[in-house]
């Protein structure tokens, strides 16, 4: 849950939602950094194409993407080329026509689920704990329940399993159905933009929120950074409860799946176990995702409603999905290298993430590889004027590239997939999106943290060049 500490209603100006004063935008996804034509006025050729016509083009493409992926898993046995062939022969209307886009199975489970996931999120106890200050000043407050409520969900799904199986139902029925699943879920996520639209425009939850004037960009970045409905903060449900949640019942239940299918397949068991403990250790440090950019930069719009409700379960849980039908028998020294491989890999980046939370929590008066931190005191200042400081690491993971904790979430990324081989570029997909994003988010937070700390963070450049690959980017 999430409380704002210091809230001011006013929508009268035209939205910053990142630091600058003049477009705070510049941060988000489509939204370059300012281009100024030779007579010092934006670009609008580049400003259309950024904030309508890419939005507007992910809006309609990324459903479809999301869908043909599980088509070609499902029906075109992870072939690509299948896909090709089968859209060259009978065009999108023949596909379209095997797909089932709703159901009210895939509507029930769904909405028992989202209930569940309330209930936890408001009932469960946790530590409260504070999020970094907004651009307008306001500093948001959450009860960390995250991992209990994780636990308690999969322990949950497990009893449910074993009590089901007694009635002959497995819950392998969302494998089964999951295009069903995939187009109800891009359905909810448009109500849900929708009320948060408007929400946002009439009734913002707080300063953090406003127009830019487009609507379509508006629709597809949101109108506020930090809404809440009832006290329920919606970002903390759409990614984290929804999102993050429904990814490891996923690969749960496409695991359980391919069990009923070739029984115990070691490539499924590999990728299957490297993934949960990627989700136990997201959860165990989730108040440190809320402050991430995701959490600090994204609003509640398409982007993150429909990213986390349709996109996460279609893309970031399709390699389980594409496992469950092509089984591979690695043996024992290829799954303990690999299982090893990816532990060493959640490790390194779960310090580094840690690194830099325990510095800015003991103000640098800690160790870092055993040495005192070298850090730089920044200032920066808030839209209501006050000045604050924060601290950026110069020493350990955040001293050898300024992203380099992105290089093993990437090799996990990788180690998890290689057990299907390299027989299809679809199951691919997700580390090939995967690696767009974090190269990409690279520079986004280049821009947002240039806007917020200025001089200081052209000092951190200075002293730390490279991006991610110390030598090569
Ligand atoms: N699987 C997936 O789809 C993705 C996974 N991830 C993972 O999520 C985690 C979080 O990544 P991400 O959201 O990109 O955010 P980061 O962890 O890279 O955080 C970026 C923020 O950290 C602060 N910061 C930057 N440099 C320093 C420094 N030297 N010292 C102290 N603070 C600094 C700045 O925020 P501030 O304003 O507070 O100064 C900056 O905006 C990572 O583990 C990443 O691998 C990320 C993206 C996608
Ligand atoms: C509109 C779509 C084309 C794009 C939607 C993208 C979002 C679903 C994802 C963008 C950033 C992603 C995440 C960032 C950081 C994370 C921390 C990590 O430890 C776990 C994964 C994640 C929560 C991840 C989830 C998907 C995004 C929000």
């Amino acid at each position: 849950m999430l409380r704002q500490q210091k809230t001011t209603s006013t929508m009268s100006r035209v939205e910053t939602n990142g630091w600058s004063t003049t477009n705070g935008i510049n941060g988000s996804p489509v939204a370059p950094a300012r281009h100024k034509t030779v007579g010092g006025g934006e670009n609008f050729i580049v400003a259309f194409v950024t904030r309508t016509l890419m939005p507007l083009f992910l809006m309609f493409a990324s459903p479809n993407l999301v869908i043909l992926l599980w088509y070609t898993a499902a029906r075109c046995d992870g072939s690509f080329y299948e896909l090709c062939s089968r859209l060259a022969t009978g065009g999108l209307g023949k596909i379209w026509g095997d797909i089932h886009i709703a159901s009210p199975l895939a509507v029930g489970v769904i909405l028992g689920y989202m209930a569940w996931a309330l209930l936890l999120m408001v009932l469960l106890p946790g530590p409260r704990v504070e999020g970094p200050v907004t651009p307008r000043g306001n500093v948001p407050v959450y009860t960390d329940n995250g991992f209990l409520c994780y636990v308690v969900t999969i322990v949950a799904f497990v009893v449910l399993t074993f009590g089901l199986k007694q009635y002959g139902m497995s819950p392998t029925i969302v494998y089964d159905h999951f295009d069903e699943f995939l187009g109800t879920l891009t359905v909810f996520s448009h109500v849900l933009c929708i009320a948060l639209h408007l929400k946002g425009l009439f009734y913002p939850s707080s300063s953090d929120s406003g127009t830019t004037g487009n609507l379509i960009f508006d629709y597809y970045w949101g109108t506020e950074l930090y809404p809440r409905v009832f006290g329920i903060d919606v970002k903390v449900f759409t990614n984290c409860r929804f999102g993050m949640t429904v990814w490891p019942l996923l690969v749960l239940i496409f695991a359980l799946k391919s069990y009923e299918i070739s029984g115990f397949v070691d490539s499924m068991w590999v990728s299957v176990a490297l993934q949960m403990i990627y989700f136990t250790k997201f959860f165990w440090w989730e108040s440190g995702y809320m402050r991430t950019i995701d959490i600090m930069l994204d609003r509640a719009g398409f982007y993150i409603c429909w990213g986390c409700l349709a996109f996460i379960p279609g893309l970031y849980a399709s390699v389980s999905m594409y496992l469950v039908n092509h089984p591979v028998r690695l043996g024992p020294v290829v799954s303990w290298s690999i299982l090893a491989g990816g532990v060493f890999a959640i490790v390194i980046n779960y310090l580094a993430d840690k690194q830099k939370q325990d510095v800015r929590r003991t103000r640098g008066n800690c160790l870092v590889w055993g040495r005192k931190p070298e850090v730089i005191h920044a200032t920066y200042r808030t839209a209501d004027g006050s000045v604050h400081t924060s601290i950026l690491l110069l020493s350990g993971w955040w001293g050898v590239a300024r992203h380099f904790h992105y290089v093993p979430e990437l090799i996990l990324a990788f180690l998890w997939t290689v057990p299907a081989l390299l027989t299809h570029v679809m199951v691919y997909s997700y580390f090939i999106w995967l690696t767009l994003l974090l190269v990409h988010r690279t520079f986004r937070d280049d821009v947002k943290c240039s806007e917020k700390y200025r001089h200081h963070w052209t000092e951190y450049r200075r002293q730390v060049r490279y991006r991610m690959i110390p030598g090569i980017f």
